[in-house]
This record gives structure tokens, sequence and C-alpha cells, in this order.
């Protein structure tokens, strides 16, 4: 793993996986799920680095934000890598996959490892998700997918439509961020500045407000 990702990453890594095995633990979830939460920690940015047409090459893109961003389907390429490694722990597996876009469905192991992702003490923000989750897993997720969309809302980042479908399904919320515009079509990352982080993108939807 240490040789997969830059050496920054990697101190990352290490907290992610503590962080989640923690929460793991807080919620009360069996022996196995706290194990796997752990693992999907320490695997969960194996693709991070790797440079954009290798994304594209292990995870065709599903939507145009996958197409435009590459670093946005990191998480479906570390599976793909896992997988052909031969490793085949589906639960690991989908928290990995999940970890940048959210859990698909009720799967409390990915639940830990998304949180811990967004809030691990190096990410100097959303402290307040991380004290959430060492006792109210749902509670953190929720608040961790409202942080996340409108964090990316508000750099003009196109939320991805796994997120959104993670967004709309919580309680009280009554909007759809699913009605922002495209930017305009630019050169991904490693031909010229991503369109991803372009400022001038702004949304005039944010997410409702929600009680989490
Ligand atoms: N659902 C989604 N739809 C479309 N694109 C998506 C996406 N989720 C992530 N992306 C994009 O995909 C790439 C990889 O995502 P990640 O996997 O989440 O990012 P990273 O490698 O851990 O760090 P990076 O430097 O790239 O991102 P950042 O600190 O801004 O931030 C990392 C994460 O930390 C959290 N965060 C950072 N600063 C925050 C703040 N000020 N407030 C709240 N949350 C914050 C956010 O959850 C943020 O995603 C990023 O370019 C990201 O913008």
């Amino acid at each position: 793993m240490q040789l997969l990702v830059k050496p920054k990453r990697y101190a990352h890594v290490q907290r992610v996986a503590l962080l989640a095995q923690q929460i793991a633990q807080a919620n009360g979830l069996s022996d196995q799920e706290i194990e796997q939460a752990y693992a999907a920690g320490i695997l969960h940015d194996i693709a991070r680095d790797l440079p954009d047409s290798e994304l594209l090459r292990l995870a065709p893109p599903e939507c145009e934000i996958d197409a435009r961003h590459p670093l946005a389907l990191h998480g479906r390429a570390a599976r793909t890598m896992l997988a052909r490694w031969g490793y085949g722990d589906q639960t690991v597996l989908d928290a990995v996959e999940d970890h940048t876009t959210g859990p698909r469905g009720q799967r409390p192991v990915s639940a830990c490892v998304y949180i811990a992702d967004v809030s691990e003490p190096g990410r100097g923000v959303n402290d307040d998700i991380r004290e959430l989750a060492l006792h109210d897993l749902n509670a953190a997720l929720n608040r961790a997918i409202v942080s996340k969309v409108t964090y990316l809302q508000g750099r003009g980042i196109q939320v991805h439509p796994r997120t959104l479908q993670c967004y709309e399904s919580l309680p009280g919320v009554t909007s759809s961020a699913a009605s922002i515009p495209f930017p305009p079509l630019q050169p991904s990352r490693n031909e010229a500045p991503s369109p991803h982080t372009a400022s001038s993108h702004t949304s005039s939807t944010q997410p409702s407000s929600t009680e989490h």
C-alpha cells in the first residue's frame, strides 16, 4: 500500500483506517465488520494517485462526471484493482468503491469508511461529523452527505449522481441538486486545469437544510 500512494496520502490512509475501525466499534458493528472497516480504510485510496488514463481504463465512466473528472471514480477503479488481484471480500470492496460518492444502500461498513474519509483529523474539517459518528452512525452519515454536497456545490463542482442519490434519500430533503447544469466541457486534469475545479461555475440550487 505504501508503495502505491504518496507518503502524505499514506498518513491519511492510516488515519482513515483507524477512525473507520473506531466508528465501527463505537456503533456496535460485529468483529468481522470492524475488521472490514479497517481493511477498507487501508485500501480505499490505492487508485487515488493513478493518472486519469489508468483510472478510466480500470473503471469505464458511468456518467459525464466520471468521464470529465476521473478522480471521482478512483473508488471504483480501486475495487477493480483489488478484484483483479484476487481480493474477494465484497463488503470491503463495496466500501472501497463507495468511499468517494457515498454508500449505495444500507451498508454500515461503507458508512464508517465514508465518514472517516471526510472527517479524519488530518482534514481539519468536519470534526462535528467525526464526533457524531462515535455515537450515531446514521445521523453522522446523513450529515456527511449534506456536508459533501454543500462543499462541492460551494466550489462549483458538479455532484456525482451516486452522491445525489444518497442526498435525495435523506429525510427532509425537498429540493433536488440534480438540476445544476454542467459547466462547459474542458480538458481533463492532466491536460489543463480541471473543469471540476472551475471557480466560474456557481450553483443556484443549494441543498435544502435538513435536521440531522
Ligand atoms: N460526490 C462527489 N461528486 C463529484 N466529485 C467528487 C465527489 N466527491 C469527491 N469528488 C471529487 O473527487 C476528487 C477526489 O475526492 P476525494 O477522494 O473525496 O478527495 P481526496 O483525494 O481525499 O482529496 P482532494 O484534495 O482531492 O479533495 P478535497 O480536499 O477537496 O476534499 C476531500 C473531501 O473532504 C471533504 N472536505 C474538504 N474540505 C471541506 C470543507 N471545507 N468542508 C466540508 N468538507 C470538506 C469533502 O468531503 C471532500 O470531498 C476530488 O477532486 C473531489 O472534489
